[in-house]
């Protein structure tokens, strides 16, 4: 199984490459901000929560200036009298109304987050949901090229950090500009030079936002990248954890991991830096322009073109729009760190797929199970083909055997059968249709495979062996189980047939497993079966039973066997000697051994060498 090989890479890390790192920022902006627009209603309903919300709050500083106005006039006219039931007629309206103001604006913010919330994870779950669609659409060669930890990173921290910045970033950030919007707005009103004093300090802040912004950009692009590429290792590691110990190679994997570490620490720890050096700089700032309001609105009331009560306003407008410029910064700033994810999020997504399945076609109802190859030419890379004519039939229910030494293409060959992998010329045949006129999912259920890499889900060995015909009853489970020679094991267990497997048990043995898969296989019942023997790395009973399990699941069925032992495949119909790619020799063992036959080679080799393995 070539296909594994990649997982075992322990090479030094190569830097990053950085012409990798994203950099368009606006059409990734654009495709996230067209996803949201799909949640027209709760927009309408988030819009109108944040306007209303914020123009009640908006408001406050005039009431407020209104109630000081009243004030300081009531003092200018009578004097300082102590007489407080006055004072209630004075202020008790505008502070009534300001009560009811600030309710009912923190009652809009309520809505509002929740809201954002909702809009932000509802965009998160159909993002996700595409993606979880794109993993069974991308072809086998896709995986064949990526490390399942970096894949992923983009499922889960990418994604995670777009969440993150929808729902609390842009949340702020809307409630921000319709403040500033409004606080400006009525700001001009009030006094247009003071204003513009504001303004002023104001385009300082936005400016010094943008510049750290774009940088912020490129840092957490490499960031997420350089996460892939951890995330990817400690992946690999753990995986191959046995291998790893069995060549001590301990130290040499934690050098790698500490060397990646160390590179994620330096771009984390600027991109952090840059993520929130941003609020001493705006904070600066907008503090610099309510020092200077006081002073120029200081002089204005002097003067006597002022009132106590409309600088008062004004310095709480100041105040309030201080905060939302920092915020806002911070969310622009942010922002980035949220498109360097959702480009590589978008990039997965835009991954080339398989071709769509054809929906016009005759389906096979009661699969013989001929199968033919006719002139068939394929290459992992279409520009170095690894099998350049490869023809054969088998009738229905005949058994093939498969040898060659490793690499020769036995995997390949069933691969292409079960169409993993597109051909680059010739076609294959079941029962004389062409397997790329049937859907996959319909030429697959024609097909069971045992391999030698079993694979069990977390689940318990009854759903296991279930898996291939999810509708079983207890009892065929049972039966498919005798036939497979696992259930006297099975009953040995604490749980029976309840026992919980997961992908990385280690609990039961590599023996016991393939038996398992065999009877999901027999369960499964399909026309033609492919299997991949055991090899040595079973004991020689459990091997047997594996041969006797094997042997009742190829009953009355078209059979591919990858063979190992050539021993036993003495009875196949026909043998397809492989190498390099192609087809070498067919024929039956006897008429393959008459000769001088590379088979015969083979054959004698596995008798009077140590190793009894084609490859
Ligand atoms: N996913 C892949 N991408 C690129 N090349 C591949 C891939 N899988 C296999 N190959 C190459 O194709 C050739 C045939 O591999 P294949 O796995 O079919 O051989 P095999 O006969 O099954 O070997 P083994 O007995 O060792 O499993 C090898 O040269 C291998 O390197």
């Amino acid at each position: 199984m070539e296909n594994n090989d990649k997982q075992l890479d322990i090479n030094t890390p190569t830097d990053y490459d950085l012409a990798e790192v994203p950099k368009h920022t606006l059409p990734t902006l654009k495709r996230l901000l067209g996803l949201l627009a799909a949640q027209k209603k709760s927009l309408i309903i988030l819009l109108t929560s944040v306007l209303t919300g914020i123009a009640l709050y908006s408001a406050t500083p005039l009431i407020m200036g209104v109630a000081i106005d009243r004030l300081v006039n009531h003092i200018r006219l009578q004097g300082i009298t102590g007489n407080v039931e006055a004072l209630g007629s004075i202020l008790g309206p505008p502070l009534l109304i300001l009560l009811a103001a600030y309710s009912l604006s923190s009652l809009f913010s309520f809505i509002q987050e929740y809201t954002m919330a909702s809009v932000g994870e509802t965009l998160v779950l159909s993002i996700r949901k595409q993606m979880s669609e794109k993993i069974n659409k991308l072809p086998l060669g896709y995986y064949d090229s990526k490390q399942t930890g970096e894949l992923l990173s983009r499922v889960t921290n990418d994604l995670d950090r777009v969440a993150e910045v929808l729902t609390t970033g842009a949340s702020q950030f809307i409630n921000a500009v319709v403040t500033i919007t409004l606080s400006v707005g009525l700001m001009l009103l009030l006094h247009p030079l003071l204003t513009i004093l504001i303004l002023l300090s104001m385009a300082a802040s936005l400016w010094a936002a943008s510049w750290i912004a774009g940088k912020n950009f490129q840092v957490a692009s490499e960031n997420q990248t350089v996460l892939g590429e951890l995330n990817g290792k400690i992946e690999e590691f753990y995986s191959g954890n046995l291998i790893l110990k069995s060549f001590n190679q301990q130290e040499e994997a934690a050098r790698i991991v500490e060397e990646i570490s160390q590179r994620q620490y330096q771009v984390s720890k600027k991109a952090q830096f840059l993520l929130y050096a941003i609020y001493p700089i705006i904070r600066f700032l907008t503090q610099t322009g309510f020092v200077m309001t006081a002073i120029v609105g200081g002089i204005f009331v002097v003067r006597g073109t002022l009132t106590i009560g409309t600088v008062q306003a004004f310095l709480q407008y100041v105040n309030q729009i201080s905060e939302p410029i920092t915020q806002s910064s911070y969310f622009i700033n942010s922002l980035q760190t949220g498109l360097a994810s959702a480009e590589r999020v978008f990039e997965f997504l835009d991954e080339k797929e398989e071709n769509p399945d054809t929906t016009d076609f005759e389906p096979v109802t009661a699969p013989k199970g001929t199968v033919e190859f006719q002139h068939v030419r394929f290459g992992y890379h279409p520009d170095s083909l690894l099998m350049k004519d490869i023809s054969f039939s088998v009738n229905a229910n005949e058994m093939v055997a498969i040898v060659g030494p490793t690499g020769a293409g036995k995997t390949t060959l069933v691969n292409l059968l079960m169409r993993f992998y597109e051909l680059n010329g010739g076609k294959i045949c079941i029962d004389g249709v062409d397997i790329h006129s049937l859907p996959k999912k319909e030429l697959r259920k024609l097909i069971g495979i045992v391999l030698q890499d079993t694979w069990l889900f977390k689940g318990t060995i009854a759903q296991n062996i279930a898996y291939g015909r999810m509708d079983a009853t207890q009892k065929e489970i049972v039966q498919a189980a005798k036939a497979a020679r696992c259930d006297h094991f099975i009953r040995t267990l604490e749980h029976g047939y309840d026992t919980i497997l997961s992908s990385e048990d280690s609990s039961i043995s590599q023996g016991q497993m393939q038996l398992l898969t065999i009877a999901r296989a027999i369960l499964a019942d399909p026309a033609l079966m492919i299997l991949d023997e055991a090899t040595s790395s079973v004991d020689t009973r459990t091997e047997t039973e594996i041969q006797k399990a094997m042997s009742y699941v190829m009953k009355g069925k078209t059979s591919f066997v990858i063979a190992h032992r050539l021993s036993t495949i003495k009875s196949a119909d026909l043998i397809l000697v492989m190498k390099d790619g192609n087809i070498i020799e067919k024929g039956t063992h006897d008429e393959l051994l008459s000769g001088d036959t590379f088979y015969a080679d083979l054959y004698n080799s596995q008798f009077t060498a140590p190793s009894n393995s084609t490859n």
